[in-house]
């Protein structure tokens, strides 16, 4: 099994979008369908699906994984956590096709009342420590074991080591794209990741590229 540092999937991403010219929400479009093949295929329980979103990419994937529920009409929630005025644009794109299928962002979540929470906080993206408040919501999060499904990476794990960040939430089931992150192997992140599902989304990488880690065995599926 193949595995990527954060820097190298960023390489490989921009690599698709800027030399190949895939369009950026195709690709979102893509992880998030992975995702809910995932979620499909799990015998999880969808009476209330609480999907948590961030301001990055990460979070423009769970927007687009709560229409494609919403779309099957699944009782889905979908809660921003940040500023949503500060959000990417990829993230805004999103947010305008969903009020056009008329799912509307939910202010507050009780996550006691959810059956399943879609981890899209943050992804590779995340660079620092977490925020204090969203510390303190994912500590109580743990605390009450729901079944969380991680995107791409759980929020607080560094993809690339696999240190927590402050705190980190911990999933069931980690759905990550194109390749295996070398944090979800290693550390507490490889414990935090729960069953990790590789799965392709359609990223090309450069011909020349040269991976720093080694292909490793391990329990990490791809599809
Ligand atoms: N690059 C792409 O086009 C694709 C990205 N994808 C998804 O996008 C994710 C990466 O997206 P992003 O690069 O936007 O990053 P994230 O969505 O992981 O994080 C968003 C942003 O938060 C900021 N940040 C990092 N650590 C922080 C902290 N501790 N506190 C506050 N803010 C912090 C950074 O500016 C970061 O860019 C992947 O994990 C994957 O889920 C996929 O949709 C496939 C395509
Ligand atoms: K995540």
């Amino acid at each position: 099994m193949q595995l990527v540092t954060a820097a190298e999937m960023q390489k490989i991403d921009n690599y698709t979008i800027e030399t190949i010219g895939m369009p950026q929400d195709v690709l979102i479009e893509r992880a998030a369908l992975a995702v809910v093949e995932v979620i499909g295929a799990g015998h999880f329980n969808l009476d209330h699906v609480l999907v948590l979103s961030g301001l990055g990419n990460n979070g423009a994937d769970g927007v687009a994984i709560a229409r494609l529920l919403y779309a099957q009409g699944i009782n889905v929630s979908l809660q921003f956590v940040g500023n949503v005025a500060r959000a990417k644009e990829t993230v805004t794109r999103q947010l305008n096709i969903i009020e056009n299928y008329g799912l509307v962002r939910a202010e507050k979540s009780d996550f006691n009342e959810a059956t399943l929470i879609i981890d899209a906080i943050f992804g590779i993206g995340l660079n620092n420590i977490l925020p204090e408040g969203l510390q303190k919501m994912i500590k109580a999060a743990n605390h009450i074991e729901k079944t969380v499904i991680a995107v791409d990476v759980p929020t607080g794990i560094d993809a690339t080591t696999g240190e927590v960040r402050g705190a980190a939430l911990k999933a069931h089931t980690t759905v990550t794209f194109g390749y295996g992150k070398s944090g979800l192997n290693q550390h507490v992140g490889g414990y935090l990741s729960g069953n990790v599902i590789v799965k392709n989304i359609g990223l090309l990488t450069p011909p020349d590229f040269i991976f720093s880690c080694q292909i490793k065995d391990s329990a990490v599926a791809a599809v």
